[in-house]
């Protein structure tokens, strides 16, 4: 089952806060959806008008069609993870898998067995008295084992050691290999999880910036490394995100796609290029003094 998202002009404040200002893009669904954005940027507002914990202030928001806000037949299909306050959570880890079954229709028991023994989660013990990293890992054991066509993950892996996160990450990949659908992961850890995701989405202070593949996204940038009067004179012109220099070698990240006549002028010219990653983009979208 693929459900697509639209979100059409979707703004949510909070009395006189605009955490989320008129923001439109779509998700053909069946990819995992990376949503970037910084402290405070809207993440959390915006995934919770997807998940129907509340309603958009104005604008639109459909999944499959239709707007999911107390909306049965969509909720049952969206699972969305946070870091919940787990303190008068009396149920054992056994208990809350066994709960979570009886109202997911396709949840896998077995799944969620297997997650909580790799997670090493002692399934006999309540959930409020679990470590917090623990309590990540019971929030992602039950987001993969439900198979919501889909699932939103709202940087509930924070919590987990970065053993638990290498596991998070092998399962989701392996899960999505088995059973494909929409993953929505929201998260300021660019560098360690860009890997997984197909699509990138990134908001900056309550505004969608950019929604693009993955590939082309850091296709668009570049590092051009070489002596630096060289470099100097292959950049002019062009947007510089970063500089480093040690000695006479210069390394310049520019941003920018490079046309085949430019990057023979620089293989020419005795320059190296590569590849910029999403965090350097990331970075320079998001840094200080991008307004929108
Ligand atoms: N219940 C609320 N009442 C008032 N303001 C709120 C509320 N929830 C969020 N905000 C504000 O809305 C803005 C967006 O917050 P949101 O939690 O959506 O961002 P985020 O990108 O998820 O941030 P983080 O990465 O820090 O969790 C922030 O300015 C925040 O202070």
């Amino acid at each position: 089952m693929n459900l697509d998202i639209q979100f059409d002009q979707v703004s949510v404040n909070y009395g006189d806060v605009e955490a989320v200002r008129d923001v439109s893009f779509q998700l053909d669904g069946g990819k995992i959806y990376g949503l970037l954005g910084r402290n405070g940027a809207g993440k959390t507002s915006l995934l919770s008008v997807l998940a129907s914990f509340r309603e958009p202030s104005s604008g639109k928001v459909t999944v499959g069609g239709e707007p999911p806000f107390e909306n049965a037949k969509i909720m049952r299909e969206i699972s969305f993870m946070y870091d919940v306050d787990y303190k008068d959570e009396s149920d054992k880890v056994k208990e809350g898998i066994e709960a979570v079954a009886r109202y997911r229709p396709r949840f896998d028991k077995e799944f969620a067995y297997e997650l909580a023994r790799k997670f090493n989660l002692p399934i006999d013990k309540p959930v409020k008295e679990l470590s917090k990293g623990m309590q990540s890992a019971f929030n992602v054991t039950i987001g993969l084992a439900s198979r919501s066509p889909v699932t939103i993950m709202d940087e509930v892996y924070l919590g987990m050691d970065a053993p638990a996160r290498e596991t998070f990450y092998r399962e989701l990949l392996e899960e999505q290999e088995r059973h494909p659908r929409t993953f929505i992961l929201s998260t300021h850890l660019v560098s360690e999880m860009d890997y997984l995701f197909e699509e990138v989405i990134i908001i900056h202070q309550g505004r969608f910036i950019l929604k693009d593949d993955y590939e082309s996204l850091t296709s668009r940038g570049v590092s051009v490394t070489g002596p630096a009067p060289k470099v100097d004179e292959f950049i002019q012109g062009m947007k510089v995100l970063n500089v480093q220099q040690l000695g006479h070698t210069k390394s310049v990240m520019v941003y920018g796609e490079l046309s085949e006549s430019s990057r023979s002028a620089a293989h020419r010219a005795g320059l190296e290029l590569g590849p910029i990653s999403l965090q350097d983009l990331f970075i320079h979208l998001t840094g200080e003094g991008y307004t929108t």
